[in-house]
């Protein structure tokens, strides 16, 4: 049987005072649970991927964003559940408050560091491109 194709869009929400990058730890009772992930889901129909990933920050972190350019390029994972299309942009908070629905925590972290967590296994290019980024310079 030939697998469902999902699309997914999310947000790598940078803080670039700081040169931080925001991660999510997806809840546990969640497909692909447990893992770091960006804030995002499933692009709707008439939806643009960048409309998504600004829509899905606002349902999970009750938080406003300015989505800029893309992270990478979109990637594909095959998972026992479907093919996950994912896609990811750079974005910026307009306020810094928020509050957690889907995620159990997050965590800001440099960089050069978002390595060291346990990200769902479709990020790992991702993850490898974010690395050798400077975030301070992501033009909006
Ligand atoms: N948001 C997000 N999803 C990811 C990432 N990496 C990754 O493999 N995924 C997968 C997990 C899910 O199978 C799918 C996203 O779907 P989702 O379940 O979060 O989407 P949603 O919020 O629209 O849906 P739902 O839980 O309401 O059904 O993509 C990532 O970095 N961010």
């Amino acid at each position: 049987m030939t697998k469902k194709i999902i699309r997914v869009a999310a947000a790598a929400i940078i803080d670039q005072e700081k040169g931080l990058v925001l991660a999510g730890k997806r809840n546990a009772d969640r497909l692909v649970g447990g893992y770091w992930e960006f804030p995002g889901g499933k692009i709707e129909k008439g939806e643009t991927p960048q409309q998504t990933a600004k829509r899905e920050v606002e349902e999970e972190l009750n938080a406003e964003i300015v989505v800029g350019p893309q992270l990478g390029k979109t990637v594909r994972y095959e998972y026992d559940f479907g093919i996950v299309e994912l896609t990811v942009f750079f974005a910026k908070m307009t306020a810094h408050d928020f509050k957690l629905v889907a995620h159990s925590k997050i965590e800001w972290l440099p960089a050069a560091q978002v390595g060291k967590l346990n990200w769902a296994p479709a990020d790992a290019p991702l993850i490898v491109e974010l690395a050798k980024t400077d975030v301070k310079k992501v033009e909006f």
